[in-house]
Order: C-alpha cells, then structure tokens, then sequence
C-alpha cells in the first residue's frame, strides 16, 4: 500500500540541510562539475502545507518519461529527485517511484507514479511535475492516462539496445496526444552502448534530427543535469487561466489507509484549496475538499492547487467506485465543458479465480475488492463453476498483469487461489442476429450440435509491431504464419534492423507467442501490440473428461486447425502434472462430440510414512506435513485431486 508520510516527515525529507532562511540550496550534480542552484520547496505554514501559489503555468511543467521496458526510466526518476533534493542524494535510491512490492520484486513498472520538483534555470523557479510510466504493452492504459496530465515527454532509448518496440509505441502515442518529445540516449555508460547508430535510427524512425538527442547515463548521473533544462525549454507551459472557473482532470485515483480515496488531478483552469465544494461531471455529486497537495514524493499537502499543476485531492468520497478516471470536477454552482476522458481500459484476458478452500471465500471476496480498489482496469464477475465452486471470472489487460495481480493476492492478502487458464472473450453470432460474449470457455456453445443456429464465431485480433536484428527475419515471419499470423509488411529502421507489422490472434499471443519470439531471437526480438477488433474464426470448444466426467474449468476454446494436436497436448500435459492416485485416472479430451485422445495416470498406493518403522515421530510428523503442504494448492474434482498446473496445462501451444 501507499505509504504516508505526515506533512512534516515529508518536509522533514526536505530539509534536511542548509539554514531555514535560505530559499535556494547548493546542490553538485553527480558527475557535473557546474555549480547547480537547486531550489528547496517553499516554507510549510503551521498547517504543515506548503505554498505553491507563486507558480503560474509558465513556470510549470508537466513531463513524463516513456520508453521500452527497462531502458532506464524509474533510474532517470531516482536521479531527477536526488538532483532536485526531493530524495537526499545515496547510492541506495532504486527506483524509488516504484513503490510496490511487486514492482520491487519484478524490477518493472506497474503504476504510473508522479513526483513534483522545484527547480531554478536560469533565475527563474519552475515547479516540475514528472510522471513515470509502466514500459509493458500490458501497461500501456496508465501510459495514455498519464501524458493526458502532461505536455512534453522524454522517449528514453538504451543507447546499447536501440530503439524497441515499446519505443515505437510510446511514440506513436505521445506524438498523437500532441506531445512535445524530448528524445534521450540513456545507459551511454555502457561499453556496449552505440550512441550514434541508436541515434540514427531515432532518426530513421522518428525524423528526429540525431544532434538534438541528449546523451545520458541514469546509472552514473553523466549528463543528468541537461535533462531538466532540456525540458524546461523544450516542453511548453500547460494552457489554461486562474481567471476561469475550476476544471480539473482526474487522471489516477487510489486508496490510502489514512485519507480514504485520493484523486490525482490535472488543474486545466481556476485554483481549489481546502473546503472548496467540488462536483463530479460523471455522476453530479458534490464534494468537500478536505486537502490539496503534491506528491513529493509522498503526498505533501499544499495551501491550493492551480491552473497548470498536478496534484492530488482528498474528498468525502466514501469508495474509490465513485473516482472515474477520465471525469472532469468542476466547483459547485460553476458548470463547465466536461474534458474528453479516456477511453476505458478494456480487458483483453480473463481467467477465473477461486479459493483453494471454499471456506476462504468470504475472505478472498474482500481482498479481491480491496485490490480492485488500486486497479480498476481488473473487471471482477461472479462465477459459478461446476467443478471449482464460486468464484470470479476476473478480466485483465494481458497476463503479465494477471500475473501481477495474482502475487499482489498472495503477498499483500496472504490469498490461497487456483487461478483457470488465461482465455480470450469470442463472440459468437447467432441466425437471429443477436451476439453473444463468451467469457469462460465452459459457456462456449457445442457448434456442432448447433450448428443451425450459430451464423459465425469470431475472435479479437492485433496488430502487432516486432522489432529485431535482420538474420532473424526468416524466423520471425515463420513465428508468425505457424501462430495464425497475417504479414502486412517489413521494413527497416536502420542497415540491420527490421520492423515486422502483422496481425495475429489474441488467443495467440496469451499463450506462448512472445516466449518463442524470445527463444527463437535469443532475446533480441521486442513485440507490441493493440487491438484491431474481431475476424470469424473457425473455432470450437475443446472439452476434458476425467474418468469420463466432463471438467468445465478445463475447457479451452480453440481454432479448429488446432484440435489434434492441442487435444493430445493437453492429455499428455495433464497426465504429468495430475498425481498418481488410489485409482487410475482417465483423461480424455474431445472437442465436437469425438474424443481427440486418451492417457492414463495409473494408481498408486503410497504410505508416506511407510518408511519411517521405529517410531521416529518428528520425522514422520515432518513427511505427512510436507504432504499436507503439497495438498494446499489442490483441488478436489469428483475424487480426483487436481493441482494448480493442471488448470494452467491447459493453455493450447502452436507446434512451432
Ligand atoms: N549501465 C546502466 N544501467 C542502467 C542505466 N539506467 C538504468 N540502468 C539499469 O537498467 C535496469 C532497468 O532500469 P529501470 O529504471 O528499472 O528501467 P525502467 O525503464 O523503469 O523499467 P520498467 O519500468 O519496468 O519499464 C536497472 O537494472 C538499472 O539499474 C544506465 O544509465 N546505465
């Protein structure tokens, strides 16, 4: 969760040297041999807020940083607050504004994260507000909310890597919100690294002239000083008036243990402090505005919030349910022309999730519900399965983000949960022309038996961006026809580097598409992707009969290409992860009503403390516990106990 610091603490961070009265702090750049003048943040008053009223928009700006997964970005972050004096300067901030456990862990970005700085160039102050954005495709709805509440953007590009995937993407996407990009060569500390040919394919790519691209280290600190000048005179001043009626965009909203709800906004017009009565165009609810502040880093309350800034605002709302992100807030009695909004984010897997013991049920209901609270782009349905029990068909961004989702359940709820294979939503188009979302494959019609009336059956497609060293373009055009994929076109980014647009299969890239685009590049290949909608698509349900009953958590929806060989996949996937029983288990797989193929995990009679005569009890307490251990994570089906991997194994393989 969120951690908060007091006001005072937070200032404390601040001012932590120099004398009080002193409005400017001397400050070293890491490997700078330049005095810098780094302003501190204004004096707090006895409310412990500071006043940010003396930044009108020409002396703010509002920045993110984008690039390709792990080419530096929360490092660029660290390196800007130390430079600022945000963060006292130590060799242990790591990625700082990655503040959960399991972007600590995983080393990545999941949250978009925002951090104000002040800072003086040439002898004027300037209030920056950096946004820090995810890098995988999976993330790439807090990217596009994030450059709303900005105007400029610096495209970091690892000068050893060159341009990626993600970078393309990111581009594309700040450039079309009418961003100003502020390209950057990053990692240039590297022996690796090759400046100049990552240069010009920013360049080739982007038609960025190469000798206005800065050269920098995040690691090292080398050249971090250009990076807030380049910005400030690069990046234009947020539009907008303090003369005009509030109007303020909700960008990211979370839930903080201490204040309830929090809204991080984006002032476009007019000012909002304390006890100001704000409304909500979504829903026309009124609000009373018990604070206002900046995240710096933490949240660092504020006397107001103005035209131009970004900050949060702590209101009466009761859930976080009631914070659309995308609204537009206005002040009670003063209307305005709600903003655009965002589209929502729309889930692209779903997977069912439920509790190891259906006495957790209650429990795991109130964690998923808190964790939903800080992701709303989980959607969260009810499900019932014949097999599991009640659960949730549980939709998400892609299965990264599944995956993330599924270890903040673990870690932060202490949640026991067997989560069913990753499916894509199918359409289905019946002769009456109504249409139908499948969800769950177990609700997958049996088309075979209905065929007269099933019009078509469609599937969600995208197009996708691969980027990657030309000797594997032989390869990669393979990867993609065996995946169902359809060629548009290549084309080359510089003499050795080739981008491939195609158009794949949603259902594909769930699977193992971008391991086997890893494997087959050695590493080397990057992939993204967006929507492109639904195509009809032969596809059928595959169903899974243990001992002859059918295991709806087990059903796949898959093309009809795919039915042999996946139907005699997952048997033999299925017959190495079920444990030997009492009684032999039958698998059985069979899609439109033939069976595809058959295996058979024999039985076994194990006494796990067969071996232990002469009565040492601590040892055998120590087996039959072990034993218990591996049980947590089963599930009963009939009478055959069913392992997490088993609802994994599942997942149809392309022979490729
Ligand atoms: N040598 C070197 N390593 C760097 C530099 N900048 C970042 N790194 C390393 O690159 C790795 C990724 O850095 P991050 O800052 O987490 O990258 P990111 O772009 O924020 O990653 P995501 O948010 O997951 O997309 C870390 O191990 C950093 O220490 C640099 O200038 N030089």
């Amino acid at each position: 969760m969120y951690m908060r610091l007091r006001p005072l603490a937070a200032t404390n961070l601040l001012f932590n040297s120099g004398a009080k009265s002193s409005s400017k702090q001397l400050f070293r750049g890491a490997n700078s041999s330049r005095r810098l003048y780094v302003t501190r943040a204004p004096e707090n008053n006895k409310r412990g807020e500071i006043d940010i009223s003396s930044y009108p928009p020409e002396r703010i700006r509002n920045f993110s940083i984008i690039a390709h997964i792990d080419h530096g970005k929360s490092t660029l972050a660290d390196r800007l607050l130390e430079h600022t004096g945000v963060i006292t300067k130590s060799g242990k901030n790591k990625q700082v504004l990655d503040k959960l456990k399991v972007e600590r862990e995983r080393g990545i970005t999941v949250k978009a994260q925002s951090a104000s700085m002040f800072y003086e160039h040439k002898g004027d102050q300037y209030l920056m507000n950096l946004i820090d954005t995810p890098g995988h495709v999976d993330f790439s709805y807090e990217v596009s909310r994030s450059l709303a509440a900005c105007q400029g953007t610096i495209l970091l590009v690892d000068a050893a890597q060159g341009i990626q995937a993600q970078t393309v993407a990111n581009f594309y996407l700040a450039f079309g919100e009418g961003l100003e990009v502020i390209p950057m060569l990053n990692k240039v500390d590297l022996p690796t690294a090759e400046p100049e040919r990552a240069a010009q394919q920013i360049e080739s790519a982007f038609e960025i002239e190469s000798d206005k691209i800065l050269h920098i280290s995040a690691k090292t600190g080398l050249g971090v000083d250009q990076v807030l000048p380049a910005v400030i005179e690069k990046t234009p001043p947020p539009l907008g008036s303090v003369d005009k009626p509030f109007k303020a965009l909700l960008f990211d909203t979370w839930y903080d243990t201490y204040v309830g709800v929090v809204c991080l906004m984006a002032i476009k017009d007019g000012s909002i402090k304390r006890g100001d009565r704000i409304v909500s165009s979504h829903s026309g609810t009124k609000y009373e505005v018990a604070e206002v502040g900046i995240m710096h880093p933490e949240q660092t309350p504020t006397t107001l919030l103005q035209v131009g800034q970004v900050g949060y605002i702590v209101c009466n709302m009761k859930s976080i349910a009631e914070a659309h992100v995308g609204d537009t807030f206005y002040k009670d009695r003063h209307p305005v022309e709600p903003l655009p909004g965002f589209v929502p984010a729309k889930s692209m897997v779903f997977a069912g999730v439920f509790p190891i013991d259906a006495g957790e049920f209650d429990s795991l209901n109130e964690s998923i519900q808190k964790l939903t609270l800080n992701d709303s782009s989980v959607s969260v349905h009810k499900e019932t399965s014949a097999a599991l029990g009640q659960g949730w068909r549980l939709g998400f961004l892609g299965t990264l983000h599944m995956d993330v989702f599924r270890q903040r359940l673990e870690e932060e709820y202490d949640a026991n949960v067997l989560i069913t294979s990753p499916t894509v939503p199918y359409q289905i188009k019946f002769t009456d022309g109504t249409i139908k979302f499948i969800q769950t494959p177990a609700d997958f019609p049996d088309t075979h038996t209905l065929q007269d009336f099933v019009e078509s059956t469609m599937e969600p497609y995208v197009s996708a961006t691969i980027l990657f060293p030309e000797k594997y373009l032989g390869c990669m055009l393979e990867l993609c026809t065996t995946h169902r994929g359809e060629i548009h076109n290549h084309t080359y980014i510089d003499e050795t580097r080739v981008m491939l647009k195609c158009e794949l299969p949603m259902a594909e890239i769930v699977t193992d598409f971008y391991d086997k685009l890893k494997s087959k590049s050695q590493g080397f290949a990057s992939f993204d992707y967006e929507e492109s909608g639904y195509k009809t698509s032969d596809l059928v349900k595959m169903e899974v009969l243990l001992n002859g009953e059918a295991v709806d958590a087990l059903a796949a929806v898959m093309h009809k290409s795919m039915v042999v060989t996946a139907g005699r996949d997952i048997a033999k996937r299925l017959k190495e992860v079920i444990r030997r029983q009492l009684f032999d288990i039958i698998i059985q797989t069979s899609a439109n009503g033939k069976i595809v193929a058959r295996e058979t995990v024999k039985q076994l009679r194990k006494n796990v403390t067969a071996k232990c005569y002469g009565g040492d009890i601590t040892r055998k307490m120590k087996l039959l516990n072990r034993q218990k251990e591996g049980k947590k994570r089963m599930k009963k089906i009939g009478k055959v106990e069913l392992p997490q991997e088993a609802f994994l194994s599942i997942m149809t393989k392309s022979q490729s």
